[in-house]
């Protein structure tokens, strides 16, 4: 299939703008980096980013880039989570939400993370994010991109829209669809984009998107606020999808766009696209290739009632103690070793956790190094046992999370996000912190992102050091700053991950999977 159809559609609608619409100010796809506030401030990343950067119009967190060579993937400040490699436009949505620390916020298509890690920002680390992503092994990416990002208060669902609905009616007071589309926006980034386009596509996902839309307006608690964007120009997607679905939900009104933010970008909507229903389509907003980004479009819809109180930042409310409560309820009857695998995670993500954690230990106490009073390979810890451990070496490294609530959970502790037992797959929700590995509490690569700076004992590296590469690599490494014993790996002060000092020499812990090759 060719463009041949959006091309016909588009002209139709368009007539003599199109060609000026149409016209990208340059030849490739524009890139850029969104910046996390739960590493550092848009002001600062510009100051030390050590390649060419321009403020997005898009986001106020949003840098464009222009240096085709540039591979943020490889870049030390990707790995230490201090910016999210996305396409400017598809910055632009996240932030209208207007989401505030302490908020319950749900993101029902989610992977690969982008708009989760900017409303992670948004939350700076209080109140609840809720990360959904249908298609299983787009969730294993989204877990690990909010890892990489350092998001401690995120619980990352794999299930279908529905039955989240189901299990969690009224629960949030923010929902992004960021919906399954078309993806017009698409054609210049992704050549699949265009082989699969065709009319048939975009009715199926308008159908998908309004199912979806329906089921986010059962999870909105009373005045809650939802964004629904698209990356496509399709009328059935973008404003007919919203004003068929305002006619559906009389509870719901469509609130201007830019109503929780002191900017503007982009063009109001197109009236000719609403499907004959009413739309007050300057209150919704169109990215057109001409206006820098690949292509967007963004609505706001408020559902009527008065929204929850907050509660105070670091307090658990009533409710949140209670879910903590049962969590270390089942925390305790978790059996040691080969008990029944925990129905919360995903086997691929225990497969990569035990992984993670045989490499650590085989690194630690070589392949053969088991030592006198090791307890046998069928043998491990009981969860008393792994929370003792924790609680010691948190005491050591992490004096700061040594009181936070800590559970078991799949035979590692984790620092569980308060939950409500809903029953959903869970991919993760907290943080796992370490395990006991033959007897020893060996961390996981998810504490030091999301509490690494905390770290008691740092190794500290620059960008212009060339250990980030033998670190990032996966090789051992000199040690300069770190005394003996765990430590966190940070390149201008933001975490890379974890490595072992001994004999001036840092034994390198960072992931194998995430290692640059
Ligand atoms: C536009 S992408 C999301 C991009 C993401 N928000 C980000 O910023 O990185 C839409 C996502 O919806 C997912 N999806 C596919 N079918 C779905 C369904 N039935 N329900 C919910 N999401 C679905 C896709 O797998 C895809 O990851």
């Amino acid at each position: 299939m060719s463009t041949e159809y959006f091309e016909h559609r588009e002209r139709a609608l368009l007539g003599e703008r199109y060609d000026a619409l149409y016209a990208a100010p340059s030849e490739s796809a524009a890139r850029g980096v969104t910046v996390s506030a739960l590493r550092t401030t848009p002001e600062a990343f510009a100051a030390q980013a050590d390649f060419p950067v321009e403020p997005s119009p898009f986001c106020r967190a949003g840098f464009v880039v222009k240096d085709a060579a540039f591979k943020p993937g490889r870049h030390p400040y990707h790995h230490a989570g201090v910016f999210y490699s996305q396409e400017p436009s598809a910055s632009s949505a996240a932030p209208l939400l207007g989401v505030r620390p302490g908020m319950r916020v749900l993101d029902l298509c989610a992977a690969p993370g982008g708009k989760s890690s900017q409303l992670a920002a948004a939350l700076g680390g209080q109140g609840l994010l809720v990360s959904n992503e249908f298609v299983a092994a787009r969730a294993e990416v989204l877990k690990s991109n909010l890892e990489r990002m350092g998001v401690a208060n995120a619980v990352v669902l794999n299930e279908d829209t529905g039955r989240i609905a189901a299990a969690l009616p009224e629960f949030f007071d923010r929902v992004l669809v960021d919906a399954p589309c078309s993806g017009e926006g698409m054609f210049r980034k992704e050549a699949v984009a265009v082989t699969q386009h065709c009319e048939a596509l975009v009715k199926q996902c308008a159908e998908l998107g309004a199912q979806i839309l329906d089921n986010a307006a059962a999870l909105l608690a009373p005045g809650g606020e939802m964004i629904y964007s698209t990356c496509t120009f399709a009328p059935e997607e973008d404003e007919g999808q919203v004003a068929a679905f305002l006619a559906r939900h009389p509870e719901f009104a469509l609130a201007d766009v830019f109503g929780r933010v002191d900017y503007s970008f982009g063009s109001a909507g197109e009236a000719n696209r609403t499907g004959g229903l009413p739309l007050d389509v300057s209150k919704v907003r169109r990215i057109w290739p001409c206006q820098g980004g690949e292509g967007h479009f963004i609505a706001r819809l408020v559902k009527a009632g008065t929204p929850r109180t907050l509660p105070a930042p670091g307090e658990y409310t009533p409710e949140e103690q209670l879910w903590l409560a049962a969590a270390a309820e089942q925390s305790k009857k978790q059996k040691p070793g080969k008990g029944k695998p925990a129905r919360a995670e995903s086997r691929d993500a225990r497969a990569s956790r035990r992984e993670n954690a045989r490499v650590l230990r085989e690194e630690v106490q070589g392949k053969r190094g088991r030592r006198a009073g090791d307890s046998g390979a069928g043998e491990s810890a009981s969860p008393a046992q792994s929370l003792a451990a924790w609680h010691e070496f948190a005491a050591r490294y992490f004096p700061a999370l040594a009181d936070r609530p800590a559970v078991v959970h799949g035979g590692g502790v984790l620092l569980p996000v308060p939950f409500p037992q809903t029953g959903l797959h869970v991919l993760r929700a907290g943080v796992f912190v370490g395990s006991v590995q033959k007897g020893r509490f060996i961390p996981e690569h998810h504490l030091f992102t999301a509490f690494g700076a905390r770290c008691t004992n740092r190794e500290e590296l620059t960008l212009a050091d060339p250990r980030v590469t033998d670190y990032l690599s996966g090789r051992e490494m000199a040690a300069s700053t770190a005394a003996d014993g765990w430590c966190c790996v940070t390149v201008d002060g933001y975490p890379l991950g974890g490595g072992k000092v001994s004999a001036g020499r840092v034994k390198n812990h960072y992931p194998k999977a995430l290692r640059l090759l």
